[in-house]
């Protein structure tokens, strides 16, 4: 598998991978890939095969055609569940009402239809990492044996060669190892878009290795398309990588998450430097001397010890998760519209963790949301961008170049910025040419915040907010143009008043001269006068 930016390499540690075909400058589209098929979570609710809306199953219906695909409506639109599937399922003759109730079924049975109308589609799945001996009778083995495997034998969904143990096992592992989280469509939550995640089968992008600081930037449209940028410059023959973690975990979680549901113990860059790039996002303070920070060290058998770099004092990793264990329950249980309790459990929180550390920053984040919905006061703004930055400095280091955590961040700091030199110039604190400065800071933030999001596709929530803040940016240059030429008539006007005022003294001096002139003439007159007055 080869194109003119990516070609397809093979080592014992990645498997197969991807490198860069050429030099590629950030932001170049490396490829675009359609999905082979999308389908819900393993422990997901269950969802139209049209549309993959989630289904109330009390309402819900099955496909006319072949009276086994599950339908949100009769009516539904959704292009999900194409002429062959529905085919295919129509022969199997199996009651809808099967998958209503075992939807863990759902996307597996998707994937093994392929094989009776697509072979060619299912033959390129086929060929992905599945782990298959790492897996063999572990829980989630155990788990696919009951959910999955012995549901399509009982109720007879497919034909008895395409459920071989070995096979639906396979075709498991083959999801749980390779598929995407893709948002379903119309989903407008940039909040939390976990929650109610999709899971997108791609085999090109799949083989992307892991890097938990990559050097890709993905975007999927509404219609699954997905798009993978290089985020920053990569050379020819660099590793082209994707994040299968999120950026905010902390090197423990980042590793349980990879170790458990990927196979492998990352090695990269951010994994081996306890001080996470310089960030200390998963640095605690030490309880002890209170100066130094207890980061990770080393692996010592099963668990991980971490050390004080000030003290040298160790601690074992279970403490050190008993302490993140009620950090989390904390920020769990506050309510995200109290800003008094959030700032109280922050300031609470900086006695044991970095103001970094993952959590804070999770906290932080929530609170330039609430910040942005309160009133705007001064404080409140000044709060917001103190906030803004401090989350800015982890991000440009975890994800330097195109970021969608940073896009974000940066709108909301651009819009604090313009809202409070306003105010300030209003309350007549600075004057036109300081809020033209502020101004125009704003803007160059704007101006990277919509640079990113433009990779956003348009109908996605990111794609929503990258043409507002496109608009905003032509509202912020065309108030800085205005103020400027206030400025430049408010100077003309001054000049025009100097030059008055310089002229009227010229001409008071002139006429000064000129009596003083006339003076000098008449006096020796009148000193003549006077002589022959005394004669
Ligand atoms: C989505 S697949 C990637 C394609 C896979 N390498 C293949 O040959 O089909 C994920 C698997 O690739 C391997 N992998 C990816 N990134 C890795 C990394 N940074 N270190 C070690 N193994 C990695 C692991 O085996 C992982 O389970």
């Amino acid at each position: 598998m080869a194109s003119k930016t990516y070609k397809i390499l093979h080592n014992d540690v990645l498997g197969n991978y991807m490198v860069a075909n050429e030099d590629l400058k950030q932001g170049k589209l490396i490829f675009k890939e359609a999905p082979v098929l999308v389908g819900p979570h393993l422990n997901g609710p269950a969802r139209c095969f049209k549309c993959l809306k989630t289904i109330n199953l009390l309402m819900c219906s099955f496909c006319d055609s072949c009276n086994t695909a599950l339908m949100c409506a009769d009516y539904c639109q959704g292009t999900h569940h194409t002429e062959e599937e529905c085919l295919t399922l129509k022969t199997q003759k199996v009651k809808g009402q099967i998958l209503a109730e075992n939807p863990s079924v759902i996307f597996p049975l998707r994937v093994l239809l392929l094989s009776i109308y697509n072979p060619k589609a299912f033959e390129e799945v086929l060929k992905l990492e599945p782990h298959l001996e790492k897996r063999r009778d572990t829980a989630i083995w155990r788990r696919h044996r009951i959910s999955v495997e012995e549901i399509l034998k009982e109720t007879n969904l497919l034909r008895k060669e395409d459920i071989e143990e070995e096979l639906v096992q396979k075709v498991c592992g083959i999801l749980d190892v390779n598929a995407f989280e893709v948002r379903p469509p119309l989903d407008l939550s940039i909040t939390n878009p976990e929650k109610q995640c999709l899971r997108g089968l791609y085999p090109v992008a799949s083989i992307m290795a892991h890097d938990c600081s990559a050097n890709t930037h993905i975007a999927v449209d509404d219609n699954f398309l997905m798009s993978v940028y290089a985020s920053v410059d990569i050379k020819e023959n660099e590793t082209i990588f994707n994040n299968y973690a999120s950026v905010l975990q902390g090197n423990q979680d980042r590793q349980d998450t990879l170790l458990e549901g990927k196979y492998f113990s990352c090695a990269c860059k951010r994994c081996k430097d306890p001080s996470e790039l310089g960030t200390e996002i998963s640095s605690l303070i030490c309880h002890k001397c209170r100066k130094g920070l207890l980061r990770f060290t080393e692996m010592e058998k099963s668990f991980k010890i971490w050390q004080c770099y000030q003290c040298k004092l160790c601690f074992k990793d279970f403490l050190i998760n008993l302490a993140i264990d009620e950090g989390r329950r904390r920020i769990n249980d506050l309510d995200l519209t109290d800003i008094q309790a959030m700032e109280k459990l922050y300031k609470n929180l900086l006695l044991t963790f970095h103001p970094n550390h993952y959590l804070l920053l999770e906290l932080k984040q929530n609170m330039v949301g609430l910040y942005s919905k309160l009133p705007p006061t001064k404080n409140n703004l000044n709060r917001k961008i103190d906030l803004c930055g401090r989350l800015m400095s982890v991000f440009s280091k975890l994800e330097p170049g195109i970021s969608r955590a940073k896009a974000l961040t940066m709108y909301e700091l651009q819009s604090a910025i313009v809202e409070i030199s306003n105010k300030q110039y209003r309350e007549k604190e600075i004057n036109q040419e300081r809020l033209i400065l502020e101004l125009q800071t704003a803007e160059r933030i704007l101006k990277d915040s919509v640079k990113y999001l433009l990779y956003e596709p348009p109908k996605s929530p990111e794609g929503r907010m990258a043409q507002l803040a496109l608009n905003e940016l032509k509202l912020l240059r065309n108030s800085i143009k205005n103020i400027q030429q206030n400025i430049l008539v408010g100077n003309n006007e001054v000049n025009d008043k100097k030059a008055e005022i310089t002229k009227r003294l010229k001409d008071k001096l002139e006429r000064n001269k000129k009596k003083e002139k006339e003076n000098v003439e008449e006096k020796p007159i009148s000193r003549r006068k006077q002589k022959n007055k005394k004669k």
